[in-house]
Protein backbone atom coordinates (compact mmCIF):
# COMPACT_ATOMS: atom_id res chain seq x y z
CA UNK A 1 0.00 0.00 0.00
CA UNK A 2 1.50 3.26 -0.86
CA UNK A 3 0.97 5.96 1.90
CA UNK A 4 -0.45 9.15 0.80
CA UNK A 5 1.01 12.72 1.05
CA UNK A 6 -0.57 15.83 2.29
CA UNK A 7 -1.22 19.07 0.10
CA UNK A 8 1.33 21.50 0.55
CA UNK A 9 2.85 24.82 -0.33
CA UNK A 10 6.14 25.44 -1.04
CA UNK A 11 8.46 28.66 -0.53
CA UNK A 12 12.18 28.89 -1.61
CA UNK A 13 14.04 31.21 -0.31
CA UNK A 14 16.66 32.03 -3.39
CA UNK A 15 17.63 35.58 -2.50
CA UNK A 16 20.96 35.32 -1.30
CA UNK A 17 24.36 36.92 -2.92
CA UNK A 18 26.24 33.14 -1.75
CA UNK A 19 29.40 35.43 -0.53
CA UNK A 20 30.98 32.29 0.46
CA UNK A 21 30.79 30.87 -2.73
CA UNK A 22 33.40 33.63 -4.10
CA UNK A 23 31.79 33.08 -7.38
CA UNK A 24 30.81 35.42 -10.31
CA UNK A 25 26.94 35.19 -9.58
CA UNK A 26 25.00 34.01 -6.84
CA UNK A 27 25.65 30.23 -5.98
CA UNK A 28 21.64 29.26 -6.75
CA UNK A 29 22.63 30.08 -10.47
CA UNK A 30 25.49 28.41 -10.39
CA UNK A 31 25.78 25.55 -13.30
CA UNK A 32 25.57 21.51 -11.72
CA UNK A 33 24.70 18.68 -14.73
CA UNK A 34 24.27 21.38 -17.46
CA UNK A 35 21.66 23.13 -15.25
CA UNK A 36 21.60 25.69 -12.48
CA UNK A 37 21.33 24.91 -9.13
CA UNK A 38 17.97 26.42 -8.40
CA UNK A 39 16.51 24.53 -11.39
CA UNK A 40 17.42 21.48 -9.79
CA UNK A 41 16.06 21.87 -6.71
CA UNK A 42 12.39 23.37 -8.30
CA UNK A 43 12.12 20.26 -9.94
CA UNK A 44 12.06 18.05 -6.85
CA UNK A 45 8.81 20.26 -6.08
CA UNK A 46 7.29 21.29 -9.44
CA UNK A 47 5.79 17.41 -10.45
CA UNK A 48 4.58 16.56 -6.88
CA UNK A 49 1.00 15.67 -6.97
CA UNK A 50 0.41 17.35 -3.47
CA UNK A 51 1.69 20.78 -4.67
CA UNK A 52 -0.79 23.91 -4.03
CA UNK A 53 1.83 26.06 -5.22
CA UNK A 54 5.67 27.47 -4.77
CA UNK A 55 6.81 30.65 -4.35
CA UNK A 56 10.55 31.91 -5.15
CA UNK A 57 11.88 34.63 -2.65
CA UNK A 58 14.64 36.42 -5.21
CA UNK A 59 16.64 39.71 -4.45
CA UNK A 60 14.86 42.64 -6.36
CA UNK A 61 18.06 43.14 -8.23
CA UNK A 62 18.19 39.21 -9.13
CA UNK A 63 19.13 39.70 -13.21
CA UNK A 64 19.74 35.82 -13.52
CA UNK A 65 16.08 34.48 -12.84
CA UNK A 66 14.26 35.89 -15.96
CA UNK A 67 16.47 34.06 -18.78
CA UNK A 68 15.58 30.53 -17.16
CA UNK A 69 12.23 28.67 -18.86
CA UNK A 70 10.98 28.04 -15.07
CA UNK A 71 10.68 32.00 -14.85
CA UNK A 72 7.25 31.61 -16.90
CA UNK A 73 6.08 28.28 -14.90
CA UNK A 74 2.81 29.58 -13.77
CA UNK A 75 3.09 26.67 -10.79
CA UNK A 76 5.93 29.49 -9.84
CA UNK A 77 4.85 32.90 -8.03
CA UNK A 78 7.96 35.46 -7.45
CA UNK A 79 8.48 37.29 -4.28
CA UNK A 80 10.92 39.57 -3.13
CA UNK A 81 13.80 38.83 -0.54
CA UNK A 82 14.49 40.00 2.32
CA UNK A 83 18.06 41.47 4.16
CA UNK A 84 18.39 37.89 5.82
CA UNK A 85 16.46 34.46 5.02
CA UNK A 86 14.30 34.63 7.82
CA UNK A 87 12.72 38.41 6.10
CA UNK A 88 12.78 36.55 2.81
CA UNK A 89 10.62 33.41 4.08
CA UNK A 90 8.48 36.06 5.71
CA UNK A 91 7.41 37.57 2.58
CA UNK A 92 7.44 33.85 0.88
CA UNK A 93 4.60 33.24 3.57
CA UNK A 94 3.19 36.62 2.64
CA UNK A 95 2.55 35.72 -0.69
CA UNK A 96 1.13 32.44 -0.29
CA UNK A 97 -1.74 33.97 1.86
CA UNK A 98 -2.27 36.01 -1.39
CA UNK A 99 -2.05 33.44 -3.59
CA UNK A 100 -5.18 31.31 -1.10
CA UNK A 101 -3.19 29.46 1.01
CA UNK A 102 -5.18 28.87 4.52
CA UNK A 103 -3.87 29.12 7.86
CA UNK A 104 -3.69 25.52 8.72
CA UNK A 105 -2.40 24.18 5.35
CA UNK A 106 1.14 22.54 5.25
CA UNK A 107 4.40 24.77 3.79
CA UNK A 108 7.66 23.28 2.98
CA UNK A 109 10.51 25.87 3.41
CA UNK A 110 14.03 24.65 1.51
CA UNK A 111 16.86 26.43 0.20
CA UNK A 112 17.51 27.06 -3.23
CA UNK A 113 21.05 26.35 -2.33
CA UNK A 114 20.19 22.63 -1.86
CA UNK A 115 19.67 21.17 -5.08
CA UNK A 116 20.15 17.51 -4.09
CA UNK A 117 16.55 16.55 -2.29
CA UNK A 118 15.20 13.41 -3.32
CA UNK A 119 11.95 12.32 -3.88
CA UNK A 120 12.57 9.27 -1.02
CA UNK A 121 13.15 12.50 1.07
CA UNK A 122 10.12 14.69 0.54
CA UNK A 123 7.88 11.94 0.88
CA UNK A 124 9.55 10.51 4.52
CA UNK A 125 8.95 14.12 5.30
CA UNK A 126 5.21 14.60 4.77
CA UNK A 127 4.29 11.34 5.44
CA UNK A 128 5.85 11.54 9.03
CA UNK A 129 4.49 15.05 9.80
CA UNK A 130 0.81 15.14 8.31
CA UNK A 131 -0.75 14.62 11.34
CA UNK A 132 1.95 16.35 13.49
CA UNK A 133 0.18 18.58 15.85
CA UNK A 134 3.43 21.10 15.60
CA UNK A 135 5.72 19.47 12.20
CA UNK A 136 9.27 19.54 11.64
CA UNK A 137 12.49 19.36 9.49
CA UNK A 138 15.08 16.90 7.98
CA UNK A 139 17.81 16.77 9.77
CA UNK A 140 20.97 14.04 10.24
CA UNK A 141 22.49 13.08 13.34
CA UNK A 142 26.15 14.32 13.97
CA UNK A 143 28.71 11.66 12.96
CA UNK A 144 31.99 13.19 13.65
CA UNK A 145 33.29 14.00 17.02
CA UNK A 146 32.25 17.74 17.85
CA UNK A 147 35.09 19.62 19.28
CA UNK A 148 33.57 23.15 21.39
CA UNK A 149 36.52 26.43 20.66
CA UNK A 150 37.85 28.41 23.37
CA UNK A 151 38.10 32.16 22.39
CA UNK A 152 41.94 31.14 21.56
CA UNK A 153 41.17 28.96 19.32
CA UNK A 154 41.71 25.82 20.70
CA UNK A 155 39.45 22.41 21.79
CA UNK A 156 37.43 23.78 25.16
CA UNK A 157 35.89 20.84 25.58
CA UNK A 158 34.15 17.68 23.84
CA UNK A 159 30.30 17.81 23.75
CA UNK A 160 28.24 14.29 23.50
CA UNK A 161 27.69 14.12 19.89
CA UNK A 162 24.28 11.64 20.60
CA UNK A 163 22.41 14.43 21.47
CA UNK A 164 23.11 16.47 17.89
CA UNK A 165 21.44 16.55 14.55
CA UNK A 166 22.43 19.16 11.64
CA UNK A 167 19.49 20.85 10.74
CA UNK A 168 18.74 20.47 6.61
CA UNK A 169 15.65 21.74 4.95
CA UNK A 170 12.93 21.02 3.84
CA UNK A 171 11.19 22.71 7.18
CA UNK A 172 7.21 21.57 7.51
CA UNK A 173 5.19 23.84 9.60
CA UNK A 174 1.28 24.93 9.05
CA UNK A 175 1.70 28.27 7.64
CA UNK A 176 -0.29 30.40 10.53
CA UNK A 177 1.86 29.23 13.08
CA UNK A 178 4.87 29.60 10.86
CA UNK A 179 4.38 33.33 10.09
CA UNK A 180 3.33 34.10 13.60
CA UNK A 181 6.21 32.54 15.15
CA UNK A 182 8.47 33.81 12.61
CA UNK A 183 6.96 37.28 12.56
CA UNK A 184 6.98 37.89 16.33
CA UNK A 185 10.73 36.18 16.61
CA UNK A 186 12.07 38.71 14.35
CA UNK A 187 9.85 41.51 15.77
CA UNK A 188 11.89 40.32 19.22
CA UNK A 189 15.30 40.47 17.51
CA UNK A 190 16.01 36.89 18.13
CA UNK A 191 18.50 35.31 15.75
CA UNK A 192 16.50 32.90 13.47
CA UNK A 193 18.52 30.89 10.93
CA UNK A 194 15.86 28.23 10.07
CA UNK A 195 11.88 28.09 10.32
CA UNK A 196 12.19 25.96 13.52
CA UNK A 197 14.41 28.00 15.47
CA UNK A 198 11.65 30.57 14.95
CA UNK A 199 8.94 27.72 16.27
CA UNK A 200 11.30 27.17 18.71
CA UNK A 201 11.40 30.56 20.25
CA UNK A 202 7.56 30.26 20.19
CA UNK A 203 7.35 27.35 22.45
CA UNK A 204 6.75 24.73 20.06
CA UNK A 205 9.28 21.02 19.75
CA UNK A 206 9.42 20.60 15.88
CA UNK A 207 10.45 17.09 15.21
CA UNK A 208 13.69 15.90 13.89
CA UNK A 209 12.88 13.63 10.64
CA UNK A 210 16.33 11.85 9.67
CA UNK A 211 17.02 11.94 5.96
CA UNK A 212 20.13 12.04 3.84
CA UNK A 213 23.66 13.15 4.67
CA UNK A 214 23.77 14.17 0.93
CA UNK A 215 20.72 16.87 1.00
CA UNK A 216 23.39 19.62 1.42
CA UNK A 217 23.46 22.92 1.14
CA UNK A 218 25.70 24.53 -1.31
CA UNK A 219 27.47 27.12 0.33
CA UNK A 220 31.32 27.15 0.12
CA UNK A 221 33.11 25.98 -3.50
CA UNK A 222 34.02 21.90 -2.72
CA UNK A 223 30.35 21.57 -1.81
CA UNK A 224 29.92 22.39 -5.03
CA UNK A 225 32.66 20.48 -5.98
CA UNK A 226 31.47 17.00 -4.36
CA UNK A 227 28.12 17.41 -6.39
CA UNK A 228 29.74 17.66 -9.60
CA UNK A 229 31.82 14.67 -9.24
CA UNK A 230 28.85 12.37 -7.91
N1 LIG B 1 18.60 37.41 2.52
C1 LIG B 1 18.62 36.11 2.13
C2 LIG B 1 19.74 35.26 2.40
C3 LIG B 1 19.72 33.94 1.97
N2 LIG B 1 18.62 33.49 1.30
C4 LIG B 1 18.58 32.11 0.82
O1 LIG B 1 18.63 31.22 1.91
C5 LIG B 1 19.30 30.01 1.49
C6 LIG B 1 20.37 29.58 2.50
O2 LIG B 1 21.18 30.71 2.78
P1 LIG B 1 22.78 30.71 2.55
O3 LIG B 1 23.29 29.36 2.25
O4 LIG B 1 23.38 31.48 3.69
O5 LIG B 1 22.88 31.58 1.22
P2 LIG B 1 23.61 32.99 1.04
O6 LIG B 1 23.11 33.95 2.07
O7 LIG B 1 23.44 33.34 -0.40
O8 LIG B 1 25.14 32.60 1.32
P3 LIG B 1 26.25 33.50 2.07
O9 LIG B 1 25.82 33.50 3.53
O10 LIG B 1 27.50 32.73 1.81
O11 LIG B 1 26.21 34.87 1.43
C7 LIG B 1 19.88 30.26 0.11
O12 LIG B 1 19.13 29.56 -0.86
C8 LIG B 1 19.77 31.77 -0.05
O13 LIG B 1 19.55 32.14 -1.41
C9 LIG B 1 17.52 34.32 1.05
O14 LIG B 1 16.54 33.88 0.43
N3 LIG B 1 17.54 35.61 1.47
C1 LIG C 1 18.14 26.77 6.96
C2 LIG C 1 19.45 26.05 7.05
O1 LIG C 1 19.82 25.55 5.77
C3 LIG C 1 19.32 24.90 8.01
O2 LIG C 1 20.59 24.31 8.19
C4 LIG C 1 20.58 26.99 7.54
O3 LIG C 1 20.25 27.48 8.82
C5 LIG C 1 20.79 28.14 6.59
O4 LIG C 1 21.87 28.89 7.13
P1 LIG C 1 22.55 29.99 6.20
O5 LIG C 1 23.65 30.61 7.01
O6 LIG C 1 21.43 30.96 5.86
O7 LIG C 1 23.07 29.24 5.03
Amino acid sequence: MTETTPSFWVVIPAAGVGSRMRADRPKQYLPLNGRCLIEHTLDCFLDQPGLSGLVVCLSPLDEWWPVLACATDSRITRADGGDERADSVLNGLQALTSLGADERDWVLVHDAARPNLTLSDLQILLITLQNDSVGGLLAVPVRDTLKLAGPDGRVSSTPDRSLFWQAYTPQMFRLGALRTALSDALVAGAVITDEASAMEWAGHSPRLVEGRADNIKVTRPEDLEFLRRR
